[in-house]
This record gives structure tokens, C-alpha cells and sequence, in this order.
């Protein structure tokens, strides 16, 4: 079987299958069970608001989200999951006023930690940046990537993953044991429900939200670093240790008292559960007496925009390829664990001065599963937008992250965003200007999209290699054949036929010299803040 297909399409990998019975009058698994129910697995929302009524709640809400319990009643026919209590119990019978609609749609949003934290398998890393040379050819002395990475390809050749599709179940009594005693699914009595459930290996990392959250007041608050749409990100210090973090004051779309945003409780959700080092890192969650809370975050010294900006010259090719690396392989791992980021883009990779390139604004991204339920189309800041957005489909995949890692290699080596649309349609111009008008050749079914018009300006060429061309006097960015051809794949207008991350990092861009630079060989920029030096 084609494996992009299947780590496009499948809802969720299974490793292991083993029968638990669960009474569904007590009905209580954990959202792993759930979620890896073919049944019961869902889909996220838009960015809805979440009804909580106080701090306690908020928290409570926070904590039942993020770590664990989700009912599950009825049959194996018709279970159907329930959102966290706190989230049903706030609106008692009319769970947040919403019709059954929405509320079934809320409730299959709710993203589950555990979920993204086990759903994976794990095997060797075998990333092209344990081969990245420095400037002088020698290894770099560190490498972040010492730590284990997934590779679906090498567990599909291991036979270790499988997906529900694929109706191969794996089984390894020591994990299928962990399973069942990390579900605590003993019981025995009412109506059995029997869920296959996937053997859990260990979590990536051990998130307990459940201790008391901390004050905000246990950092100083030392200067604003930048603010978006969702937050205003501060530098601070911890007064314990001196550490200098990032804090997030997670934004309330609406008065704070009228709940908190779906957007927020997922990014804090999948931030928590993940630790890779391409993510950049949150370490907790922090409140203030007023109930704002707070992520507080790993701080980073610099973000690629404004760097691109600040910088004289652009960077040089071993730079592009290094970032390009670290991004592809966070990428790699949010597909990986069926996260779509859906809004990468140069401002939302942040670089300390290790050089280290990680992931940050995780306020738009969600779990994926199944491709047949339609999916926001609001997402992805217009630049870095795949033409399947600009063209209105609501089924979309882990291909408009590509399309703007595409656009993101662009901008590296040209010091300029690629497409800089106005309006949609205007955006949908500037890309057909430089990669031709598509069609039903090149895109089967992009006639089909709700956006397409017939009456598109017709640009039969693709230009694309005169703003990247192999030899240049006139202060176009070079690329070779073989770059030009990752960036032509990463822009490639069939999101069934453009490349995924994992082919990307095995592409031959990356082996030909000049090599990668390795993160320890990055240049140093700048402090951004006076305050920083
Ligand atoms: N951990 C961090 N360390 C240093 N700076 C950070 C960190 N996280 C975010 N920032 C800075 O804050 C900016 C905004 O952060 P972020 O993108 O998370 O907020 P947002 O409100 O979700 O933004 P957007 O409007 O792009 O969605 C980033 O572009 C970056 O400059």
C-alpha cells in the first residue's frame, strides 16, 4: 500500500489489538481507548469558545481536557464519546446552549493528549541532520537529534504499525498489559462494550496537569516580546531558578468570563503532549488571580521573520538547507502524530541562539482523522495558504502544511515571501502568475472546488525556476536542479501528488553539497530586545 496514503487518510495507528470490556453504565475510558475506537474517533472543531463559568471550572476544564477521562456510552455500534465533564456539567442539558449539532461537533473536537502522545510508534532516527556537517566539514559536536524519531516508513518495514485500515494488529503482551492497566478498564458489570484497544507505548512525556497550577507571580515579568491574535507573548523569569522563559497570556476572544477559547485549550493541549525538538517547548501552565492563564513556553532568542527582515544578506544555502531540516523533521513529527499545524509560516519559527529552529502557534492546528468530514477553511495566514484552501475545499490534509513549508523555503532563500496576496483571489493570481493557471491534467478535480472559475486568467508556463535559477547574475537566489526540484514538489498543486515531510527529508537536496549546517554552526544574530543582551 502506498504509504503516504495511509498516513494521510488513516484516522489513527494501531499497534496492538486487544478486547476490553467496558460497562457502559459506568462507561468511563480513558480519551487513548477512545480515540483509537474507529467509532469513536473524531474530528476537531473551529475555534469555538468553551463555556466555563469560573477559575476553578476553567482549570478543571483545562485539566479534563487534557489529560483523561471521556464517557463513552452504548453499544460498540453506537458509542458516542461525551466532552469532559466539566465541559458537559457547566451547561447542564443544553451543554454550552449549542444545538446537537455542534455539540457533536465540539465534543469530536476535543483533542486528547494522550492520544498524541501513544497514538505513535517509535523506531531509529535515520534524519539526514545526524549527517549535517559545519562550515570546516567536521561533525558538530551536538546533535539534537540524538533522541528517537518516528519513521513510518522504517515501522511499516518493521511491520510495528499498522492502521486500522490495514486491519494488521500487532501484539506485545508487555504493552498490551501497560494498556489495560493505564485504562483501568476492569470492569465487568452492565453492558460490555468491547473496544479493540491499542497496546500504549510510553508517552512521550509524562504531562500531570492534574498538580496545582502555579501562580504567574512565580516569574518576573521582564518585557513584551511580540503579540498576535491569540496572545501576548512576555519575557520573563522564574524567581526560583532564574530561567529565563516566554510567557503566552492566552487571549479570551470574548469577555473572560464567558469561557475559554477552543483555540487556546488546543494549543495548550498539543504543546503539553508533545516534546520534540523542532516544538518548542511548553513547561507549564500558569494562572493570575483573574483567571488569565499563561503558557509558559522555552524562550527563543529570535522568530525567521524578522530575522529575514533584520538580515542584510539572505541565508546561505548550507543555512537554508539546516532550517529546512529542523522544520521538516517538527513537520514530520506533527503529521506523524495526526496534528496539523495549519498555519506555518516564517513568524511561527522561532530560532534561540543555538541555532535550533522550533515550531511555535499552535492555536490553529488540530488532530486530523478521517478525510469525509469537512474541516474549517479559516486557516493559514493568506501567503503560506495551499491553492485547495484558496479554493474553498473543506477536505484538506497534511498537504497545506507542505504547501507552506514550500513557501517557507522560498522566502529562506529569496528573502521575500513568495506569494504576497492581497485577497484570496488575489493570492490565487499571484500563484497562478508564477506556477501557471492548473487544470485538470496537472489537478484532477480542481475543477471540482467550490473557488475554481473557468474564466481564471490562463498562464499556460510555470516561472517558477526564473526566480530560482541554476546559475544567476542578476541577484536571483541560485538553486540547484536537484533543490529546485524539492521546492517544485513542495509547491506542487495537486496536494495528493505534492511531497510529505518524510519524502522531503530523505530528498537529495540534502545530501549534495554544500551540506546542511548543523544548528551548533547557525551564525549568531542579534538580540532582539536590548534587554536580552
Ligand atoms: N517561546 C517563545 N520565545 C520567544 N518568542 C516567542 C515565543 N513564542 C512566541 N514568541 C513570539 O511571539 C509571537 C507571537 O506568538 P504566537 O504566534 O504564539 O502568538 P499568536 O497570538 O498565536 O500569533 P498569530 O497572530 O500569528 O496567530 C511570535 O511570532 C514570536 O515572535
Amino acid at each position: 500500500m502506498n504509504c503516504d496514503r495511509k498516513r494521510k487518510f488513516s484516522p489513527i495507528v494501531w499497534n496492538a489489538e486487544k478486547e476490553v470490556r467496558i460497562s457502559s453504565k459506568n462507561g468511563v475510558v480513558s480519551m487513548s481507548t477512545a480515540l483509537s475506537h474507529p467509532k469513536l474517533l473524531g474530528e476537531v472543531v473551529s475555534d469555538e469558545v468553551v463555556a466555563v463559568h469560573s477559575d476553578a471550572d476553567r482549570i478543571q476544564c483545562l485539566q479534563s481536557s487534557i489529560i483523561e477521562s471521556h464517557v463513552v456510552s452504548g453499544s460498540a455500534e453506537t458509542a458516542v464519546v461525551e466532552p469532559p465533564a466539566c465541559l458537559s456539567s457547566l451547561m447542564p442539558g443544553q451543554r454550552c446552549g449549542r444545538s446537537g449539532e455542534e455539540v457533536e461537533q465540539l465534543e469530536e473536537e476535543v483533542v486528547c493528549s494522550w492520544n498524541i502522545a501513544t497514538s505513535r510508534w517509535a523506531s531509529e532516527s535515520d534524519s539526514p541532520r545526524e549527517k549535517c556537517f559545519s562550515d570546516n566539514g567536521n561533525m558538530p559536536k551536538r546533535s539534537k537529534m540524538s533522541s528517537p524519531m518516528d519513521s513510518p516508513s522504517r515501522t511499516l518495514l518493521d511491520g510495528k504499525a499498522s492502521s486500522p485500515e490495514s486491519g494488521e494488529f500487532q501484539r506485545e503482551d508487555s504493552e498490551g498489559d501497560r494498556a489495560e492497566s493505564s485504562s483501568g478498564l476492569d470492569s465487568e458489570d452492565g453492558n460490555e462494550v468491547h473496544l479493540p484497544v491499542e497496546s500504549l507505548p510510553p508517552p512521550q512525556r509524562s504531562v500531570n496537569m492534574l498538580q496545582e497550577c502555579r501562580s504567574v507571580f512565580e516569574y518576573d515579568r521582564l518585557n513584551k516580546i511580540n503579540e498576535g491574535a491569540y496572545g501576548v507573548v512576555y519575557r520573563a523569569r522564574d524567581k526560583k531558578t532564574g530561567e529565563i522563559v516566554a510567557l503566552k497570556k492566552m487571549k479570551m476572544k470574548i469577555a473572560e468570563t464567558d469561557g475559554f477559547p477552543m483555540s487556546a485549550l488546543r494549543e495548550i493541549n498539543i504543546l503539553l503532549s508533545f516534546h520534540h525538538p523542532s516544538i518548542v517547548d511548553v513547561k507549564e501552565v500558569v494562572m493570575d488571580d483573574f483567571g488569565t492563564v499563561y503558557m509558559v513556553m522555552e524562550y527563543m532568542e529570535h522568530d525567521l521573520k524578522r530575522l529575514i527582515e533584520l538580515k542584510k544578506r539572505s541565508f546561505s544555502l548550507s543555512e537554508v538547507k539546516g532550517l529546512m531540516l529542523q522544520l521538516l523533521e517538527g513537520v514530520q513529527h506533527l503529521h506523524h502524530n495526526w496534528v496539523l499545524h495549519r498555519d506555518l509560516k516564517t513568524s511561527n519559527l522561532l530560532l534561540n541562539d543555538n541555532g535550533e529552529l522550533k515550531i511555535c502557534d499552535f492555536g490553529l492546528s488540530r488532530q486530523y482523522a478521517s478525510p469525509s468530514k469537512p474541516y474549517t477553511q479559516l486557516v493559514v495566514t493568506l501567503w503560506y495558504r495551499a491553492p485547495e484552501l484558496l479554493l474553498g475545499t473543506k477536505q484538506y490534509s497534511t498537504a497545506i502544511d507542505m504547501w507552506s513549508v514550500g513557501c517557507i523555503m522560498a522566502e529562506l532563500l529569496a528573502k521575500e515571501p513568495l506569494f504576497q496576496g492581497k485577497t484570496e483571489l488575489d493570492q490565487l493570481d499571484k500563484i497562478f502568475k508564477i506556477l501557471g493557471t492548473p487544470n485538470k491534467t496537472i489537478w484532477p478535480g480542481v475543477s471540482n472546488l467550490p473557488g475554481f472559475k473557468a474564466n481564471f486568467v490562463k498562464q499556460p508556463y510555470n516561472l517558477l525556476r526564473k526566480k530560482f535559477p541554476a546559475t544567476s547574475f542578476t541577484g536571483f537566489p541560485v538553486l540547484s536542479d536537484s533543490g529546485f526540484d524539492l521546492l517544485s514538489k513542495l509547491l506542487t498543486y495537486d496536494p495528493e501528488k505534492r511531497i510529505t515531510a518524510e519524502a522531503a527529508l530523505d530528498h537529495d537536496w540534502f545530501h549534495e553539497v554544500p551540506l546542511p549546517k548543523c544548528e551548533g554552526f547557525m551564525p549568531f544574530f542579534p538580540a532582539q530586545h536590548a534587554q536580552d543582551r
